[in-house]
């Protein structure tokens, strides 16, 4: 986007000329137009022109359906004098990047709501890596109605991008990583839904699994979205509440569910845990600016989802999860909460490390296949028709199973943990992990930092499936589930750890993991690929 130059300097310009839509631009009825040529001509249509002051210079600015324009107006010049014969460039916003306007006034003791100046556009530029910043454009002209008939203008025009939420439900976990949720909301998200209008309703979750209680029962009607503050367990928790409720809104029975409805509203995820994998896969940046600039400009990204089941009942929505290797060292993090986090990942990392032992484990999975539908299959599973000869076995001695619908980017891989998947590319990555010595494990994590293949090892698989079943052969007697319990440091009994979205799954049986398409819509924007991203893990 090009932008004009921002003065620091304000001159009066007294009762600037403006007109409304100059004759000639409605000269040709659009429909004698080529059907190709009419929106582009419509978005040019002018709406609005008139003088203001822009940084240092008088301008010509001209408003149309697309963007706003200006140029500089220059004395008249001599004939030929090549001196005064310098073009000037014309510069220009896009309207879709403003997401506020102001009048500007200057206090005055004369003027009880002070010395008008002119108007403040405020506007999302997009900056390097995927981050977007908030930024301020000022049209100087000293003149009420003037200023008055374009003020005007704006906000009708920005009535028009109906995608954009006006009342938000937020969700806050104060004890999100270091306590800074609630700080990081009320100094960087509130002051811009402020600017942006944005109406909220904010609840400050108490105890574990409060999101959830308040999602099932709470009145959503006025509100365009629900935004979570907080870490990935807390986002994940909040998406679980949120498809649960369009389940049971839906009449839809959660056990053997095999075509979920959508979620009803779309979640925004502020980054403020200790891993923000599911903001950083998102934006392409764990950056809250970048996260909330997208709420307010309504950048709707649909997401695949994952249910996880055991025994025909629902156990969670979620996006991503680990068993065995990635299951037991969350089981020992959660152990040491009285850890910072950073600490408590590496100790409970080096510990696993030191505990290393395979699963003795069933997984079947069915491949995707692109050739058919999705939807169709399950209609077809629906009426249980038998897709024995397409499910795939595995039976062996595995590290680790990572089950990923999203590519998982995160500080320790800043290429994601899954990073052939993409948020909605209707298919999970399955990614198994074959019993092998320490050391080429080591090698193997090692690579998730770095922009070689992590994958390229003899004793690592990947497949790309729509459906996972785990099924736990190892002998019970062997696991002692004291060794990494849960947080309350009470273990089903019998039962395995599994890391669903950074939260602890305790299961006993088979867990059945299956792929449904573009089942949220999350706020975030189309990123771009970034390959030289440096992870951050200090204890491989
Ligand atoms: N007031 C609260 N007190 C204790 N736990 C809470 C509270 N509110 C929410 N929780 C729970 O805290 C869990 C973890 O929260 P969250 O994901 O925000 O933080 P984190 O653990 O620091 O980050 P991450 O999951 O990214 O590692 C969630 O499962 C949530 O249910």
């Amino acid at each position: 986007m090009s932008r004009g130059r921002r003065g620091s300097r304000v001159r009066a310009l007294e009762g600037g000329r403006e007109e409304e839509a100059p004759p000639e631009a409605a000269a040709v009825p659009s429909v004698l137009l080529p059907s190709a040529q009419q929106p582009e001509k419509a978005a040019e249509q002018i709406l609005l022109r008139g003088i203001f002051e822009i940084g240092r210079d008088s301008c010509d600015v001209v408003l149309s359906k697309r963007a706003l324009r200006w140029r500089p107006i220059r004395p008249e010049r001599p004939a030929g004098d090549p001196k005064f014969d310098l073009p000037h460039e014309e510069e220009f916003i896009e309207l879709k990047d403003i997401f506020s306007v102001k009048l500007k006034r200057r206090c005055s003791s004369i003027h009880q709501s002070g010395t008008l100046l002119g108007i403040t556009l405020f506007i999302c530029l997009k900056k390097e890596q995927n981050k977007l910043k908030d930024s301020t454009f000022d049209l100087i002209n000293l003149s009420e109605d003037h200023c008055d008939l374009w003020f005007r203008q704006f906000k009708k025009i920005l009535a028009g991008f109906s995608n954009r939420p006006k009342s938000l439900k937020i969700l806050l976990n104060p004890q999100s990583h270091k306590r800074e949720a609630t700080y990081i909301y009320y100094e960087k998200v509130e002051p811009l839904l402020k600017i942006a209008g944005i109406k909220t309703d904010i609840t400050i979750t108490e105890y574990e699994g409060h999101a959830l209680s308040l999602l099932k029962e709470c009145e959503l009607q006025g509100f365009d979205g629900i935004v979570c503050v907080g870490g990935d367990g807390f986002a994940s928790e909040v998406a679980h509440a949120l498809l649960l409720r369009a389940q049971k809104n839906a009449g839809v029975e959660t056990d053997c569910l095999l075509t979920p409805v959508r979620a009803q509203l779309p979640l925004g995820v502020i980054p403020a845990g200790s891993t923000n994998v599911l903001a950083h896969s998102l934006h392409g940046v764990p950056h809250v600016v970048t996260a909330t600039l997208h709420i307010i400009m309504g950048h709707i990204q649909p997401v695949d989802v994952c249910t996880f089941s055991t025994t025909g009942k629902l156990l969670r929505f979620g996006f991503s999860a680990m068993f065995g290797f990635g299951g037991r060292t969350l089981a020992l993090a959660e152990k040491y909460r009285w850890m910072s986090p950073n600490q408590r990942r590496d100790f409970a990392i080096i510990k696993a490390l030191a505990k290393l032992k395979p699963e003795n484990c069933e997984i079947s999975f069915l491949p995707l296949k692109s050739s058919q539908n999705l939807q169709e299959r399950r209609t077809l599973e629906s009426r249980k028709c038998d897709y024995g000869d397409q499910w795939q076995m595995i039976q062996g001695q595995f590290l680790n199973v990572s089950i990923m619908a999203i590519p998982c980017l995160c500080s320790v891989a800043p290429r994601g943990l899954a990073p052939n998947t993409r948020l909605s590319n209707g298919s999970m990555a399955l990614i198994i992990v074959r019993n092998t010595s320490r050391p080429e494990f080591i090698k193997h994590l090692k690579r998730y930092a770095s922009v070689k293949n992590q994958f390229n090892f003899p004793f690592v698989e990947t497949y790309t499936v729509e459906a996972v079943k785990v099924q736990q052969k190892n002998n019970m007697s062997e696991h002692n589930p004291e060794e990494e319990n849960g947080p309350h440091g009470i273990a089903p009994e019998n039962s395995f750890p599994w890391n669903v979205d950074g939260d602890l799954m305790e299961v006993a049986s088979e867990v059945h993991v299956r792929l449904h398409p573009k089942l949220i819509c999350l706020y975030g924007g189309v990123m771009e690929e970034m390959n030289d991203s440096k992870a951050t893990c200090s204890c491989l």
